[in-house]
């Protein structure tokens, strides 16, 4: 099961109206047959930091497998009226609609790939048509999940292997945004999700405490604690703060005593207010001399990466992460830029052409051709632990074969180059060959698996691109040759003569 399953059977109409639009105008225009290749990347990776984690490939692989229009999808597009009143979409084109099959080709990066600005992380190739009706539902897919996943890495990081579980649910966007933000959370790193639902249709650990709530229905704490307790011995992390923090800390060494002699354990307390760095050391000192050495000490409130950081360089001794709000939201960066660009079009029996949009921002200039990742790793032993690692990026166009040179060229600054040296392999992966899945091997169900590629991924890039402030800017560049036919393509764009001898 997956969480589009909460919505019926085909998510087709979860578009911008304006893709029906231009639909209905391709079709009108006889462009039925015309095929199209578009990219999806964002240009500068979240959070002011140096990378992105990928996720909601698995989303979006089950949107397009379930990608047609339904009957009421049609009735209820037939019903649209224009500012006339007349029909806004032709009936003829509405039963094209109807009976059209999904049939694109799709490359995408596994989720957990580690992904940096201007990489396709997914491309498609097929009909023009329905590659432009599934922009806006990619996008929103995609740019979601990576930022958030993106955001779980950040946050893992700081807490430095300890746990940190997903509190998100209650202030997430909405019930998908809950739902997606658990998902994402956990493939960047979350070790469980106070969602359940997350936890029945992803797999994901579920964890959680008690609220304040529990105490105060109570006379008094310590009557609280008993009885959760009682009632859940298994389970028991006393939330220590509602009154006195420090006061709540003696009674639940009371109770975790009297659940000693009842063969029971506490497994922790949860601090949600105050000073975490100073209470926490406190309380570290009042339950290792109860006896209590190996009772964790778990913290929430607003945490994110930096409080995290902060709390551990004050030598806090916590060792579980609460972590809701600032997670599930992306609080401080709240939505992924991922654009989705239209890179070349073929008409029926026609070659390919490389298309560009132009722009007078250098960063908002897309590429043109077939567009594959190249990642090149260094396996010598480094300062990193005797591991190889990683050394750059070439995003470069297959339509011109292999890369035709090892010289990458910064996007936004062309006389900032770097020559790739060693092994690499492509990051793109096949997905769906015209409308068929072939995916399995890059599209896991099991979120651990993924979990586990991010990890493992991450730990072989230099700590200088993951540090939050002014990270390193990792090398991912254009091979030349594409730079080349970019920079021809601009020039031509922009009404001059092409002046460079490159040609496709
Ligand atoms: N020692 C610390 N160093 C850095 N940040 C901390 C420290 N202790 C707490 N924080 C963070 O400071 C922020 C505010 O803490 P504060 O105690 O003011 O919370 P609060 O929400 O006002 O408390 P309450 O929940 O009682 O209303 C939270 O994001 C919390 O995680
Ligand atoms: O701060 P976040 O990172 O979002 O983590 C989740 C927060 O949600 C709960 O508070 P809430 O006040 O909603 O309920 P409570 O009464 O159980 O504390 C919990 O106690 C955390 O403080
Ligand atoms: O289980 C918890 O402690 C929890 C769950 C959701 C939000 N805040 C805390």
């Amino acid at each position: 099961m997956n969480h589009l399953s909460l919505y019926g059977t085909s998510l087709a109409l979860l578009t911008d109206l304006y893709q029906l639009t231009m639909a209905q105008g391709y079709w009108k225009q006889g462009m039925t047959k015309t095929d199209a290749i578009f990219h999806l990347n964002f240009r500068k990776p979240p959070f002011g930091g140096g990378y992105a984690v990928a996720a909601g490939l698995k989303t979006a692989v089950d949107y397009m497998l379930k990608y047609e229009f339904q009957p009421d999808d049609i009735e209820y597009l037939e019903g649209l009226r224009a500012d006339d009143d007349e029909p806004l979409f032709d009936p003829e084109f509405l039963k094209f609609l109807g009976e059209m099959k999904f049939s694109c080709s799709v490359d995408a990066m596994p989720e957990g790939s580690i992904v940096f600005g201007h990489e396709p992380m997914l491309r498609i190739e097929g009909p023009l048509i329905q590659c432009q009706l599934l922009e806006t539902a990619l996008l929103n897919i995609i740019n979601f999940q990576t930022l958030i996943a993106t955001k779980a890495a950040r946050v893992c990081l700081a807490a430095e292997g300890e746990p940190v579980l997903e509190f998100g649910l209650r202030r997430a966007q909405g019930i998908d945004g809950g739902m997606a933000a658990s998902r994402a959370a956990f493939i960047g790193g979350c070790s469980a999700t106070s969602n359940v639902l997350a936890g029945k249709l992803f797999g994901i650990p579920v964890k959680g405490t008690h609220a304040h709530s529990w105490i105060m229905s109570f006379d008094s704490e310590i009557e609280a604690f008993r009885a959760y307790a009682e009632a859940m011995p298994n389970n028991v992390v006393f939330l220590v703060d509602t009154y006195d923090t420090i006061e709540g800390v003696k009674n639940a060494i009371i109770v975790g005593d009297e659940m000693k002699k009842l063969g029971h354990k506490a497994a922790g307390i949860r601090l949600d207010s105050g000073d975490l760095a100073w209470l926490s050391i406190q309380a570290r000192k009042m339950l290792d001399e109860a006896g209590f050495e190996d009772t964790a000490i778990v913290a929430s409130n607003s945490l994110n990466e930096r409080t995290i950081r902060s709390l551990k360089e004050q030598g806090a001794t916590i060792g579980v992460w609460g972590v809701g709000t600032h997670l599930a939201t992306g609080w401080d960066h709240p939505a992924l830029g991922g654009v989705y660009k239209l890179s070349a079009v073929r008409a029926e029996g026609g070659e390919w052409k490389p298309k560009i949009k132009v722009s007078e921002q250098r960063v908002k200039i897309s590429n043109p051709g077939r567009i594959q990742v190249r990642r090149f790793w260094r396996n010598e032993p480094s300062r990193f632990g005797g591991k190889g690692e990683f050394i750059g990026d070439m995003i470069y166009d297959e339509f011109m074969g292999e890369p035709q040179t090892n010289i990458i060229v910064d996007p936004l600054d062309s006389t900032r180059r770097k020559q790739l040296e060693g092994s690499g392999s492509d990051l793109l992966k096949p997905i769906f060959r015209d409308g068929e899945f072939v995916g399995e091997e890059h599209v896991k169900d099991d979120l651990y698996e993924i979990q586990e590629h991010a990890r493992y991924m991450l730990s072989y890039f230099d700590d200088s691109i993951k540090r939050f402030e002014y990270p390193h800017q990792y090398p991912a560049g254009l091979e030349k040759s594409l730079h080349d036919l970019k920079t021809k393509l601009i020039i031509e764009a922009r009404g001059f003569e092409d002046d460079t001898s490159t040609t496709w």
